[in-house]
């Protein structure tokens, strides 16, 4: 499948999710713990972040026992983190920022790949190369809905979706769940790295069973 095929098999599938845990998991136990909180709760996806060296390891192993899951890579900032991710199994990656020499490899390998955007001069590089899954981070910060709106209405026509992250709760995530252009959201809230350092399971199942109900408008 092409880039732009295999970017469109995840909007799919991110379309019907709508809500993607955004995760820091230090070690393969305690991914292995989250994976089976959102699996409980509801919540099939997550991206998992290659801010740790466990990242690829839980992928890999969380695919195999979980394979309800949409597990995604986040946080790749380089051709090496690209590779591993793809390895290990990610369905997609991520990335906070718009690096070319990453978006090149991801479109060469076919692996679909949503860099960070949040001004219209970086979301037109990001297209020029084929990308038409973008992320917007950091959300909140950089203006919200209102800044959102702004930068998708000259690219409207080019079917451009967003991936918001950055800043968003349960208190505004409906928000941005409304743009059209928004395929889904992506945030820490639903697993905070010291609730899951505490080991805070009930706390965290209901951010997440929230969440769901919210996605669901009960
Ligand atoms: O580190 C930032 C995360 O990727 C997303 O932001 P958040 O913590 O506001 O959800
Ligand atoms: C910010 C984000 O989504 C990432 O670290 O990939």
């Amino acid at each position: 499948m092409s880039f732009s095929m295999v970017c469109d098999t995840v909007l799919a599938q991110l379309e019907k999710i709508r809500i993607v845990p955004v995760l820091v998991l230090n070690d393969l136990d305690t991914g292995l713990k989250m994976c089976e909180v959102l699996s409980e709760c509801g919540l099939p996806a997550a991206e998992i972040t290659f801010r740790t060296q466990a990242a690829a390891s839980i992928i890999k192993a969380a695919s195999e026992r979980f394979p309800e899951l949409y597990l995604g890579a986040g946080t790749i900032l380089n051709v090496a983190d690209l590779k591993r991710a793809f390895d290990s199994g990610a369905k997609f990656a991520v990335a906070p920022g718009f690096n070319p020499t990453v978006v090149r490899a991801a479109v060469e390998s076919h692996f679909a790949f949503a860099p960070g955007v949040c001004t219209p001069s970086e979301a037109e590089q990001a297209m020029e190369f084929g990308c038409r899954f973008l992320k917007f981070f950091p959300a909140e910060a950089a203006g919200g809905t209102k800044m959102l709106k702004s930068i998708i209405a000259p690219y409207k026509h080019l079917g451009v979706r967003f991936m918001p992250t950055g800043g968003v709760t349960t208190a505004n995530v409906m928000e941005y769940l409304s743009v059209k252009e928004v395929v889904a959201v992506g945030g820490t809230w639903l697993g905070k790295a010291d609730d899951i350092a505490a080991g805070n399971w009930d706390k965290i199942r209901e951010t997440v069973k929230q969440a769901v109900a919210l996605k669901e408008g009960k």
